[in-house]
């Protein structure tokens, strides 16, 4: 296994060709190993690269890169390359100038509901962003504008100002072209078709998704077998508890190989043990180099997955970073308002997330009183 963002070449492992795959001179390539057969595992490539594909095809790639390899055989051509690439014996391939570009990219995002004096904003000025491999929680009280945000980003609802990236692609303006980047999993009871097998329902979604015929049954049979439902590919989903259910979802959203999963309360509603299983396989695809925005009410979860919180409230985001950095900007503002007399020095440091959150939450409610009050006034 190659250590991250290492470039690396390979010259002749047997008498068909050369082998080559490196690194440009920005982005990088991850997590890919080679052996006396090629390249294989998963390469996860930030930004858009100009590649080659000089003698032979990446076989078994699911991405549009290795199609367009498949496609484009010994030509030269502007690729999209972000996001996750699983190359499999590719006899030769180069790709130079990686541009920096998150899977994922919020700059300004803003959305109202009704009109006139009954106009409400339910986010107001979203920034955020997220690199492949990495999980951010958009973690906030009923009613923050986490949902908003989620189907802004699923282009399900369109901004009323801001910009919105998926992989490089404008999703207020090429809405199509962004969803073939994203995954959503909204989760729930609904959402297949309860009389219908599991495998049945996956091959209509994985048509729905666009997956090329060809590559159907094995996406189909790999994501029941991730999700551990592989002997129960023929039973009615009807007959599926919560648990399964919600493992189908899963299932579902792995079909397209989308290099952003976008998870709104994935495990609501689910037992612990089942939790940990679908938590587990939201890991395995952080592993895989999948960027990860999740939404949870469940502080554990957010604390046991997240990369970096963002805190979200009354449409702002109001705080970003890790539970550590998160407590430890609370602890120098609790600091700070000891120094000046507004708050007792002594207040104890905030340990778990759940008190992390509360701090902030207190925090800022407190401070929307203290402005309410300086306006009244
Ligand atoms: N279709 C809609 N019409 C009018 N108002 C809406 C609509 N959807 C959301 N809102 C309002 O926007 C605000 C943000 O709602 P949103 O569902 O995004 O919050 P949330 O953080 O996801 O909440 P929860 O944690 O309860 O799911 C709320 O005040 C909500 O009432």
């Amino acid at each position: 296994m190659l250590a991250a963002s290492q470039p690396f070449h390979r010259r002749r492992n047997n008498d068909r060709s050369q082998q080559h795959l490196n690194q440009g001179r920005r982005g990088s390539v991850t997590a890919v190993r080679a052996d006396s057969q090629g390249f294989h595992g998963t390469a996860t490539l930030a930004g858009t690269a100009r590649a080659q594909c000089a003698t032979g095809p990446a076989q078994a790639c699911p991405t549009a890169v290795a199609r367009s390899f498949h496609r484009r055989r010994g030509a030269t051509r502007r690729l999209d390359l972000k996001g996750i690439v699983t190359v499999h014996s590719t006899e030769f391939i180069h790709i130079d100038h990686i541009d920096d570009e998150p899977a994922l990219r919020l700059d300004r995002v803003a959305r109202s509901f009704g009109r006139g004096d009954g106009r409400r904003w339910a986010v107001r000025g979203v920034t955020l962003s997220i690199g492949p491999g990495q999980i951010v929680c958009l973690l906030g009280p009923n009613g923050a504008g986490k949902t908003t945000t989620m189907k802004m980003i699923a282009t399900l609802l369109t901004p009323d100002a801001g910009t919105i990236r998926i992989c490089g692609v404008d999703a207020v303006r090429d809405p199509r072209g962004a969803r073939r980047h994203l995954s959503l999993l909204l989760g729930g009871d609904r959402g297949f078709y309860a009389r219908v097998s599991a495998i049945d329902n996956l091959r209509y979604f994985a048509s729905v998704a666009g997956v090329p015929r060809r590559l159907r049954e094995t996406r189909i049979d790999e994501a029941l077998d991730r999700v551990g439902l592989a002997n129960r590919a023929d039973a009615r989903v009807e007959t599926f508890s919560r648990g399964m259910t919600q493992r189908l979802h899963i299932a579902r959203a792995m079909l397209n190989r989308a290099p952003l999963l976008l998870l709104d309360e994935p495990t609501n509603g689910l037992d612990p043990e089942h939790a940990r299983d679908v938590r587990a396989l939201v890991e395995s695809l952080r592993a895989d180099g999948t960027a990860i925005l999740l939404t949870t009410h469940v502080m554990a979860e957010a604390e046991a997955l997240a990369d970096r919180i963002d805190m979200i409230m009354d449409g702002r985001i109001v705080a970003s970073g890790t539970k550590e950095e998160l407590a430890g900007a609370l602890a120098n503002e609790s600091a700070a308002d000891g120094m000046t007399g507004t708050a007792p020095a002594t207040q104890p440091a905030p340990r778990s997330l759940e008190d992390v959150y509360l701090a902030l939450l207190d925090r800022e409610r407190g401070m929307n009183a203290r402005n309410h009050g300086e306006v009244v006034r």
